[in-house]
């Protein structure tokens, strides 16, 4: 994106499990105590999943939470260019017991870096387009199944029956159709996860190296 602002949007994307957010949250937290709360900010893709409050539990449990129709994008993309225009933005909470939008929101304030960390960022052509630096979390299936069937039983109440259903039907099938294709789009592919050390320091030379920048 041509961008005279102060601001650079930095995209993590990957498959569901890959270490997006574990990749995001270390560069965050090492970084957090040099660049300030108004250095850097996180955003979650998820916190974008369209507001289901209008339908019951059984229709929110047979939504494919792994389509491109399942976020709500043009929001993203609205509130990042809000963001890139120093105005502060509203963040939706989403919760995945409930799969729907919480009554709250959390503020975001302008930050000269935002990371952006979700699994269809690269797929959708607008949201594409706000983004500075494109990076793609090559973590192979298998891995991010173990880890999500981890996580999954622990932090989001899922059984392992519910983890498995969903993944035969919706995320490997969503995977290989939008999430692996857009991998093309990356300027960087990281290899091994959430704590490639060398991937981490390597960004956030890169972001000490732009904050810099007036
Ligand atoms: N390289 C890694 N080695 C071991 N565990 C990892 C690694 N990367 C991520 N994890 C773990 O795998 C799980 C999924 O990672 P997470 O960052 O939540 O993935 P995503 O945000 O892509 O869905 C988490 O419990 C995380 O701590
Ligand atoms: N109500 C929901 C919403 C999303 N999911 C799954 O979350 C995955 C994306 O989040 P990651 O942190 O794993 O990248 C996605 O694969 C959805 O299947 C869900 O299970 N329930």
């Amino acid at each position: 994106m041509t961008q005279p602002s102060k601001t650079t949007v930095i995209a993590i994307a990957g498959a569901s499990a890959s270490g997006k957010s574990l990749f995001a949250e270390t560069i965050f937290q090492e970084l957090l105590p040099e660049l300030g709360a108004d250095g850097i900010s996180i955003i979650k893709e998820d916190a974008y999943y369209r507001d289901q409050s209008n339908l019951c539990m059984d229709e929110r449990n047979k939504t494919n939470y792994d389509h491109p129709k399942a976020f709500e994008h043009e929001l993203l993309s609205s509130q990042i260019k809000t963001l890139i225009e120093q105005t502060e933005v509203q963040c939706p909470v989403y919760c995945y017991k409930t799969h729907t939008r919480t009554k709250d929101t959390i503020t975001i304030k302008p930050t000269k870096i935002i990371l952006v960390e979700g699994i269809l960022l690269l797929s959708n052509p607008e949201l594409r387009d706000c983004f500075d630096i494109k990076v793609y979390m090559d973590t192979p299936l298998d891995i991010c199944l173990i880890r999500r069937i981890k996580r999954d039983t622990k932090e989001r109440e899922r059984s392992l029956e519910s983890i498995t259903n969903q993944y035969l039907t919706t995320v490997r099938p969503m995977y290989h159709q939008f999430i692996e294709p857009s991998k093309a789009w990356a300027d960087l592919v990281i290899t091994r996860g959430g704590k490639n050390r060398m991937a981490i320091e390597v960004i956030k030379a890169k972001i000490r190296q732009l904050s810099l920048r007036k």
